[in-house]
Parts: structure tokens; C-alpha cells; sequence
């Protein structure tokens, strides 16, 4: 097995590092971070490497490590938290060490791809590689020109791919040549994660941060570094019918001080309202679900100078 384990002989040079898979809704990328990952490892962590991004898979080899990061998609920004949130992407394409942009060869490009690749152009130093997903649904000649389209797409907007790989991560074509491409790209590095510590609540995360968001939209001074957001359950709600399904979000937001609370929750409670519609609607936007979002505010005091509270907090 390729698993590394904790005093396991590492190849030398060993190579560490992160990519982030990114690319229109439905391009494969959740299929190809599975197929990458495979079912060596126990998937996702909790383990940020910016407060704000959750690793969605850790490839591990005997040669690297290499960690995948999941964004939020990229939005055209309508909302100051759609801003936020692809200010939240542009960072974190700025700290991965490589980029890879998914485009379905079953689909044409079309405007949303090039809105991402226009995007991701402007983050000059990261490496970007485009992958061509679901080379099993076309045709050769439908993948060449898929790959030509790639090709122009990146002059039209000044991105030098790396590489252009096609791949079918459902029948497994060159799956295995991606992984040794992406590793080929990162740097020399030492095993950033343990096997085995790494648990199981990327959602519950991300969802913990579309309400932190939302809820600092708008506030100002030192309150937003007081704001800390727990999802303490999660789930798909029982007995409902499987095409209309409803997912149950119970979550706690802290504040430090009691006058913090007030802000929060506003006059009659309008202003917690607010945020949790707010938070609700970009929760389904990411998860695809409805979702029935419990919010309640509450007071830790001073968590951000108690180590106890922070770690409870997951900081
Ligand atoms: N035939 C085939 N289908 C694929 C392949 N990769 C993904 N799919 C299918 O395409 C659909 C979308 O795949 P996902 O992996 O969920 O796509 P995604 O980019 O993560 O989608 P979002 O989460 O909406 O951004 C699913 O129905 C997959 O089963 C592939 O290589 N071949």
C-alpha cells in the first residue's frame, strides 16, 4: 500500500503540497478528487491551511503528499458576500501551488468557463493546468477539438497551461498520469498530514463559514474578529420524500460580550434574521439542498484569549 504511516521510510526527495480543482458546476471535479484520492485514505480534514478553506482530500504517496483544497465557487459578485467569497477564492488560488481547471468534454466552453479562467488568469504566480473531464462521454474527435478550445481559451486570456490532460475519472483513464503531473508540480516539502488524523466534516465547515460571512456583512470594528460560527448538527431531514429532500443545519454563533450580542441579533431580532436567510440561501447555492437553517447566538466570553473556548471553536 502507498499509504504513508507515521515513521514509515519516505522517498528522498519527498514532495508536498496543494492543488485546488476548480471549473463550472457539474465538470467532475468532486468525481475527479475521489478518484484521486481513491480509497487508500480516509477523505478530508479540518485542517485549514487559511482559516477559510477546507481540504476536501489528501492523495498520499510514497514519493508526496499532495492536498487538495476546496473553494467556494466563483461567482459573478452581486452581493458584498459574493464579493467576499471570491476574494475568498483569489486568495486561496494565490496559496495553492497549482490550479486546475475543469472543463466537461461532453460540453462546449462556454461563458462560465471563460469568466474562471479570465479570473484566475490575474493570479499570475500560480501554476494552472486545465483538465479536459469525461473524456468516456465523447468522442476522439470531439476530445481533440475539446482540447484546441482549451488551448485557445487559454491565449484568448494570457493562461499558460502546464499541462492539458484529458482524463475519465468514472473509467479511470489517466487518472494515475494527472496524479503524477500534479505532483511533478509541487515542491520539494515533508509530509504536511499524519495518516489518520483527519476527520470527517468539510460541509459542516463550509457551512460554518457561508454564516460567518454572512454574518459580518456589514459590521464593523472589532466585532468581526469576535464572531465564531459552530455547526453543531447537521443532517438530511428524516422521512421526507427522496426528490424533495431538506437538510437541517443547527448552528451556534459566538460572540464575546453581551453588547456583541445585541449587534448581532438587532432591533427585534431583524438583523439575525438576515443573516441566517441570507446564510441559507448561499448554504443551498453550495450544497444544492434546501436547507432549514437554526440559529441561535451566544456568548463565550473572551473565546479568542481562551485556548479551551478556541479549540472548541476549531481554531
Ligand atoms: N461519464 C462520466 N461522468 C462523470 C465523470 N466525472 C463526473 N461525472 C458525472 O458528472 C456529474 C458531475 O460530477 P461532479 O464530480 O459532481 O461535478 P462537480 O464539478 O464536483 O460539480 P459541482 O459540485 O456542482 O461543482 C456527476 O453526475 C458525475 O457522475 C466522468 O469521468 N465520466
Amino acid at each position: 500500500m502507498g499509504v504513508l504511516r507515521r515513521g514509515a521510510v519516505v522517498s528522498d526527495p519527498f514532495k508536498s503540497g496543494f492543488a485546488s480543482f476548480v471549473g463550472r458546476p457539474n465538470a467532475g471535479k468532486s468525481t475527479l478528487t475521489n478518484a484521486l484520492v481513491g480509497q487508500k485514505i480516509v477523505i478530508t480534514s479540518d485542517k485549514p491551511q487559511t482559516t477559510r478553506t477546507v481540504v476536501r482530500g489528501i492523495v498520499h504517496r510514497d514519493d508526496a503528499q499532495l492536498v487538495l483544497i476546496d473553494t467556494p465557487g466563483l461567482h459573478r459578485p452581486r452581493t458584498l458576500l459574493g464579493e467576499r467569497l471570491n476574494d475568498l477564492v483569489r486568495t486561496t488560488w494565490a496559496e495553492v501551488d497549482v490550479v486546475a481547471v475543469c472543463f466537461p468534454s461532453d460540453e462546449k466552453i462556454g461563458p462560465g468557463d471563460r469568466f474562471i479562467v479570465t479570473e484566475l488568469a490575474k493570479v499570475r504566480r500560480t501554476v494552472k493546468i486545465a483538465v479536459a473531464t469525461k473524456t468516456d462521454l465523447a468522442t476522439p474527435e470531439r476530445i481533440g477539438q475539446h482540447l484546441l478550445d482549451i488551448q485557445a481559451l487559454g491565449q484568448e486570456t494570457g493562461t499558460e497551461w502546464a499541462e492539458i490532460v484529458p482524463v475519465s475519472a468514472v473509467a479511470g483513464d489517466q487518472v494515475q498520469l494527472l496524479a503524477d503531473l500534479l505532483v511533478g508540480l509541487l515542491p520539494e516539502g515533508p509530509v504536511l498530514y499524519p495518516d489518520g488524523e483527519l476527520t470527517d466534516a468539510p460541509e459542516e465547515l463550509l457551512v460554518a463559514d457561508l454564516i460567518r460571512e454572512a454574518a459580518l456583512d456589514g459590521v464593523r470594528d472589532e466585532l468581526p474578529h469576535s464572531i465564531a460560527v459552530v455547526v453543531e448538527e447537521m443532517g438530511l431531514r428524516e422521512g421526507r420524500p427522496e426528490d424533495k429532500p431538506l437538510l437541517d443545519v443547527h448552528a451556534n454563533l459566538y460572540v464575546e460580550r453581551d453588547s456583541q450580542k445585541g449587534i448581532v441579533i438587532g432591533r427585534k431580532g431583524a438583523r439575525l434574521k438576515d443573516v441566517g436567510s441570507r446564510a441559507r440561501v448561499s448554504i443551498e447555492a453550495m450544497l444544492g439542498t434546501p436547507v432549514y437553517l437554526d440559529l441561535h447566538v451566544k456568548i463565550a466570553k473572551d473565546w479568542q484569549r481562551d485556548p479551551r473556548q478556541l479549540r472548541k471553536l476549531g481554531f
